[in-house]
């Protein structure tokens, strides 16, 4: 399997995993190579949306063309440079050799041979073969060089074009994943190969040149004969490159379901249920399905390339093998010499053979540039949400935030999730959202962070809509636990910091936020305290990389540490916390409950719970049902109008009440 087929390079750890793998948090499946958890993603495969196989015009092609050989010229511009001249030299010296060959052979059997007449063409014949052996090395290198430094910058502007969408809508699309990961074998290699299979061409087009030139001087039916042979060759292969290229596209959903069913396989985090249902040979079984599936296809395109290459073979034998004993005729007629005939042959060879490599590289550079269309995709995707021309700056909050009639699905064909919710959280105030699973509340939470926007109705902060607000502007006033937070893999202090990355390398304040999030005593016994790992992927094992070895941390003291990364941004303005405390013993979900009552006095506050205790006490409770909001007042006024919400609190009372009745 080549770079451009290689599914899924990182074979490592997810660098941040979803908390909650086991619990539904309602997202959509996310098998993507080194992104979603397996086990939150079992529901499902990568999902639809990748679309027909991709086929580029003329005018795109071109345009691709130049935009990959721009980025690779200010990738290094004297590595270009260098390629230009190694290619000229390599598609130089097979023509020069053969031609000097010929000078010494017909030196050799004409009149009056000497070694001094000879010795200038035994020079040219050491220091080409000199080069012969040189240049390809100082190619092989410069073209990994080259490649590096694409793979550098073309990186650096597909993951600034992935940052720069404001939204979750192209994210959460399996169809843009698809593509996002085609683009990025794309940038790894793809402008690199374009330009050295341009380099490769131009060699080519030197050594046939050159070699048809020397043929013409033997025989111009020799040279026509040779040329003829280079149309079905193109053809054949550039047919062969699109099979292949549609081949890649086709089988990238199921090179990643393999992956995802392989993960299953390996993860830690999979594993317990895995064993305990006695899944793994379910899932081998699935992940050998996946593959065959992928093998059978690419066998197919493998087959018939065999076949082509094949048959383009025995038609260079054939012109090879007539061409000679046409030659050797010739000779022994007297009609050519033995220069001629020796020239011939390694024309004849050298022709073919930069005819099949130039080929090659005409079709590497095709497949290339079919790439680099989902590379181009991605980084001329279109934001995901629509953007004002000049943005409002989110004022601190005065008055509240305000939904307005708000209607959201996830997309045209999908169901509704908000059908006309109106509800305010005025300044200063807590909102507690309750509802049964999949009710809609953490689509509300991202609708409050603008990930999406509603279809229809609107979010007002002070008044102003969310759509006339900046993305980002916005978001720096917004604090939140999300229901599926983050857990990097990095230290302790800097998974705190990076709820705010001012405080990065600010211990006085990490601190501080851990303080607030009853964090820090846990993190205190942790064997590095603050600098501990939360990770074991970097860990080699080998002696001296103990610091490396990191810690496992249990659900509720991710917990913890997400609400201290949250808690770290105490001055913004409005705080989210979905289900904050569901992983909390009762000991600590009661501190953390208290921590963050006090922390929610006269502070704007939307906080999310299954747990009604802990949002009895919340300014105003509001219940989410049916894609509205079905009651909305204070716990006790809400437990008297005997509603869903006294139906939810009785339920977890009796519950309780139950267990310590004697
Ligand atoms: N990215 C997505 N694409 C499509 N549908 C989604 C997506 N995220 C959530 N949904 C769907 O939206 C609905 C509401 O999900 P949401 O996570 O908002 O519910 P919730 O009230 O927070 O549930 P829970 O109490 O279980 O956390 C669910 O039916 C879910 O399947």
């Amino acid at each position: 399997m080549n770079a451009a087929q290689d599914p899924a390079p990182d074979g490592g750890g997810n660098p941040v995993r979803g908390s909650g793998a086991s619990r539904s948090t309602g997202e959509a499946p996310s098998p993507v190579p080194g992104g979603g958890n397996p086990v939150r993603g079992a529901g499902g495969g990568a999902g639809g949306g990748a679309g027909a196989s991709p086929a580029l015009g003329v005018r795109t092609g071109l345009g691709h063309a130049r935009r990959a050989a721009a980025l690779a010229w200010t990738s290094g511009r004297g590595h270009v440079v260098g390629q230009v001249v190694l290619a000229c030299a390599a598609g130089l010296v097979p023509v020069l050799t053969a031609w000097f060959t010929k000078l010494v052979l017909d030196g050799l059997t004409g009149p009056g041979a000497t070694v001094s007449a000879l010795l200038p063409y035994a020079v040219a014949l050491l220091v080409l073969g000199a080069l012969a052996g040189t240049v390809p090395h100082l190619a092989g290198y410069a073209e990994a060089e080259l490649e590096r430094r694409v793979n550098l910058l073309a990186r650096d502007r597909l993951y600034t074009a992935v940052n720069r969408l404001p939204g979750l809508v192209r994210l959460e699309n399996p169809g843009f994943q698809d593509r996002l990961h085609l683009a990025e074998q794309a940038s790894r290699s793809g402008p690199g190969r374009l330009v050295t299979s341009a380099l490769g061409l131009a060699q080519a087009g030197i050594v046939i040149g050159g070699f048809l030139a020397t043929l013409m001087t033997v025989s111009p039916v020799a040279a026509g004969l040779v040329l003829l042979a280079v149309v079905p060759l193109v053809r054949v292969h550039l047919d062969l490159s699109r099979e292949q290229a549609a081949m890649l596209w086709s089988t990238g959903h199921g090179q990643r379901r393999e992956l995802f069913f392989a993960r299953l396989l390996s993860m830690p985090h999979a594993a317990k249920e895995v064993r305990l249902f006695g899944l793994g040979d379910f899932f081998r079984d699935r992940m050998l399905a996946e593959l065959r599936a992928v093998s059978a296809e690419q066998r197919r395109v493998g087959l018939r390339q065999l076949r082509g290459q094949g048959a383009l073979a025995l038609l260079a034998a054939a012109i090879a093998g007539a061409g000679l004993v046409w030659i050797i005729g010739e000779a022994v007629a007297g009609r050519a010499t033995v220069g001629d005939l020796s020239v011939f042959v390694a024309a004849v060879a050298g022709t073919q053979g930069a005819l099949a490599a130039g080929v090659r590289r005409l079709a590497a550079a095709h497949q290339s540039l079919l790439l680099f269309d989902h590379y181009e995709a991605v980084r001329g995707a279109e934001p995901d949400l629509s953007l004002p021309s000049h943005p409002m700056a989110a004022s601190a909050l005065g008055h509240g935030v305000e939904l307005r009639d708000v209607w959201f699905r996830y997309g045209p064909e999908q169901p509704w999730i908000l059908r006309g919710v109106t509800l305010s959280i005025p300044f200063g105030r807590s909102l507690a959202l309750v509802g049964l699973n999949g009710a809609g509340k953490s689509t509300l939470v991202k609708l409050l962070c603008r990930f999406h926007d509603p279809e229809r109705g609107s979010i007002l902060w002070d008044g102003v809509d969310l759509r006339d607000l900046d993305p980002a502007a916005l978001r720096e006033r917004v604090g939140a636990v999300f229901q599926d937070f983050g857990e990097y893999d990095l230290s302790v202090a800097e998974n705190i910091a990076v709820g705010d990355l001012s405080a990065l390398g600010d211990h006085p304040r990490v601190e501080a936020a851990a303080v607030r999030a009853g964090a820090d005593a846990m993190i205190r016994r942790l064997p590095h305290g603050y600098d501990t790992l939360l990770t074991k992927v970097f860990f080699r094992g080998s002696a001296g990389d103990e610091e490396q070895a990191g810690v496992t941390l249990s659900g509720g003291q991710w917990q913890r540490v997400a609400l201290a990364r949250a808690l770290l941004r105490d001055r913004c303005d409005l705080m989210i916390l979905d289900e904050p405390s569901s992983g909390l013993d009762p000991h600590a979900e009661h501190e953390v409950h208290t921590i963050l009552r006090e922390h929610r006095t006269g502070r704007t506050t939307l906080l999310i719970s299954h747990r009604l205790s802990a949002v009895r006490d919340a300014d105003a409770i509001a219940v989410l049902a049916d894609g509205r909001i079905a009651e909305l007042g204070g716990h006790d006024e809400l437990v008297r109008a005997g509603g869903r919400y006294a139906e939810l609190f009785e339920i977890q009372a009796r519950g309780y009440a139950t267990a310590v009745a004697p």
